[in-house]
């Protein structure tokens, strides 16, 4: 999965902070058509000032507490069942490596575009400054410049991608990397139990194996907010997504459930997790995920063809969970909107499962003779 992260670039495309210079400066410059989607605000958007309807908040110390834990563990396996994605509070991250890693991504991406330059995406690679999703000429585009770098195994980084300015960049993005990875294999270990099976097991999977940061700005769009994307509706190529964002007063990430969008009012100091596809229950065919396919409106790809190329990097990985679980886990679409006059920042952390393994569900989880489905991680 390391080399398969790395390969599959995005064509380039203009930098959207410096397009949103140009279109907000009351000069009246039109938002290019490509940015212009069908009206994303035409499907109905439940708000997250509605707590009934709002995505669980799951408290990381109740889990570990012997007096709180087989309640919270229940709600956590709920949590991952009904949305895929919950909100982790008190889950041991110091504030100071968080503060550090915001610090040093904003310091980053205030630079001029020509110093960010230095770390631009390069032809095949998805690493570096630039746009992740972009496969052909004729495509809508997101409104968001991206910043991925892999950040695990360490021996797998390319520093050629990582900035040397702000000074401290490497250094804060080292250590918030390595929290996250105890929180989340911790994290895993709980899932597993929620659905009762052995905590090592869905550990092992992912000890280790590679860790993909990716920060995500989203300008905002004076003229035409409700009708950019920020970042289009899909579900992660991850086995779970740990995402912080960094201005929450303003909101732009949404969930998809039961056919509706829900808005996610993201708490200050919690990550939003979200369940992978891997954790779910999907069948696959020679390595493609239905899933994937009807995402694109497609079938019949086959490898090589840059559609597939992109959905093994983005849905494959998030299957794992799914598969594993049997179908207790939902890995869910989500997307991010675009506010008219405050940018957004927003760092997922993408932890994928051990590279060319197979995978199908926990033994303890297959009941009654249902087959099993199995595939291969590449
Ligand atoms: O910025 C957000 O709220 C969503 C980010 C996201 O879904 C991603 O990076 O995959
Ligand atoms: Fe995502």
């Amino acid at each position: 999965m390391a080399d398969a992260a790395r390969g599959h670039g995005s064509l380039p495309v203009a930098n959207v902070q410096a397009l949103a210079e140009t279109c907000n400066n009351g000069v009246d410059e039109p938002v290019p058509q490509r940015y212009l989607s069908k009206d994303p605000s035409a499907e109905e958007v439940v708000s997250a000032d509605d707590s009934a309807c709002a995505i669980p908040v799951i408290d990381f110390r109740k889990l570990l507490d012997p007096e709180s834990s087989e309640e919270e563990c229940a709600r956590l396996g709920s949590a991952c069942h009904h949305w895929g994605f919950f909100q982790l509070i008190n889950h041991g991250v110091p504030d100071e490596v968080i503060a550090n890693l915001m610090k040093d991504v904003v310091g980053f991406l205030k630079q001029p575009l020509e110093s960010k330059k230095e770390c631009a995406q390069q032809a095949g690679s998805l690493e570096g400054y630039g746009q992740a999703f972009v496969v052909s000429e004729d495509q809508k585009l997101d409104w968001a410049d991206m910043f991925y770098l892999q950040v695990h195994p360490s021996e797998s980084r390319d520093m050629r991608f990582w900035p040397t300015r702000p000074a401290s960049f490497r250094d804060s993005v080292d250590s918030y990397s390595l929290e996250a990875a105890k929180l989340a294999y911790r994290l895993l270990e709980l899932m597993a139990k929620a659905v009762g099976t052995e905590p090592a097991v869905l550990r092992g999977v992912f000890q280790g194996q590679p860790q993909g940061m990716r920060v995500n700005l989203y300008p905002p769009c004076r003229q035409a907010a409700g009708r950019v994307l920020g970042l289009s509706p899909h579900s992660d190529a991850s086995g779970m997504t740990l995402l912080l964002q960094m201005n929450n007063d303003v909101q732009g990430l949404q969930v998809k459930k039961d056919g509706r969008w829900f808005a996610v009012d993201a708490m200050d100091g919690a990550f939003v997790v979200n369940v992978g596809d891997f954790l779910e229950d999907t069948w696959w065919c020679l390595g493609l995920t239905l899933k994937t396919l009807s995402f694109f409106g497609v079938g019949g790809l086959g490898w090589g063809h840059p559609f597939v190329s992109r959905s093994v990097l983005m849905y494959l990985v998030p299957f794992v969970l799914q598969i594993m679980s049997n179908g207790k886990f939902t890995s869910v679409e989500h997307r991010a909107v675009i506010h008219p006059t405050k940018k957004r920042i927003s760092v997922a952390m993408f932890f994928y499962p051990c590279p060319n393994m197979m995978v199908g569900p926990l033994p303890e989880l297959v009941k009654g003779g249902i087959d099993q489905r199995v595939m291969r991680i590449l």
